[in-house]
């Protein structure tokens, strides 16, 4: 069966200034696929993740979101196929934490129509539904980092894309709540079908995932633009952890013998 692709980047060069950050990158992101970014702090990841979004212009390739060229697409309408959870947010307005979810239905309404009684009651099922009601009246502004990252996850829920788009997702979140997320991820693409994209320093959230019979690749950047995807088992070996970030790792198998994480042992240092 053919599978239907909600994003597909063929040829992407970018770079900023003359410093290359990756090129001829090609990647496809369908329907109840999860793809999860890796590679070292540098290598790229949000800068892909901006030129997905439209937030940065390749220097050469093209981007379809829904089978249209993302560089003739207006924000809103991207904003309807692809959620975005950033890394990071600027918090200068006093809203509540209920508002800020709010916005994430802003690409469903008119130019100047408000939220309606549907979409704050839809924010309100959400935060009750999660356990985080009591959230719900606090001033944005106050939160720590690790509620900020489940407030802006909560916004991407409510804003019902098919594609959902997360820079480092777990980077605040504690042992918990990183398996809250992974949950969700998990009901996302298998019982709702959508696609996720997720950078992670964490691989072994991408074998998480995978051990839960989900469809799972993993695409794994270095700071010289160089990249390999594959699934989980194919990439996140101990040859490409020492290739990739200069390090000796161990693979764990549970009694299955399927993999199931990946523990830094030590790093190479070169002979010389
Ligand atoms: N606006 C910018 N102008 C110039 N260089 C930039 C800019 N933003 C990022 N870079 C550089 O581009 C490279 C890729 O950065 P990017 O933030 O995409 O990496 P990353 O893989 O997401 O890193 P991390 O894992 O640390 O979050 C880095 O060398 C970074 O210093």
């Amino acid at each position: 069966m053919e599978k239907e692709h909600l994003l597909e980047a063929r040829d992407l060069t970018f770079q900023y200034g003359e410093r290359v950050v990756f090129s001829d990158l090609s990647l496809e992101l369908e329907k109840g696929g999860i793809t999860c970014l890796l590679g070292p702090n540098g290598c790229g990841k949000t800068t892909l993740i901006d030129t997905l979004l439209g937030f940065h212009s390749p220097v050469k390739g093209v981007i379809e979101l829904g089978g249209r060229n993302l560089a003739e697409m207006k924000a809103r309408e991207i904003a309807r196929m692809a959620a975005y959870v950033p890394q990071t947010h600027e918090k200068h307005f006093p809203y509540s934490v209920a508002d800020v979810i709010l916005m994430g239905r802003t690409a469903h309404l008119g130019f100047f129509q408000a939220p309606g009684k549907e979409d704050r009651e839809m924010v309100r099922d959400l935060l009750e539904k999660t356990g985080r009601l009591s959230l719900a009246e606090r001033d944005y502004r106050e939160l720590s980092g690790g509620e900020t990252q489940i407030v802006l996850i909560l916004r991407a829920l409510v804003q019902e894309s098919p594609l959902i788009i997360m820079d480092e997702p777990t980077s605040h979140l504690d042992f918990k709540n990183e398996l809250v997320l992974l949950e969700m991820i998990h009901e996302l693409a298998e019982s709702r079908n959508r696609g996720v994209l997720m950078s992670t320093h964490s691989p072994n959230q991408a074998l998480f995932l995978a051990n839960r019979d989900l469809s799972v690749r993993v695409v794994l950047m270095d700071e010289s633009g160089r990249l390999i995807s594959g699934t989980p088992r194919e990439i996140l070996t101990v040859e490409n952890m020492a290739s990739f970030y200069g390090i000796k790792a161990v693979q764990l198998k549970n009694e299955e013998g399927n993999l199931t994480s990946l523990f830094p042992l030590e790093i190479i240092r070169s002979q010389t």
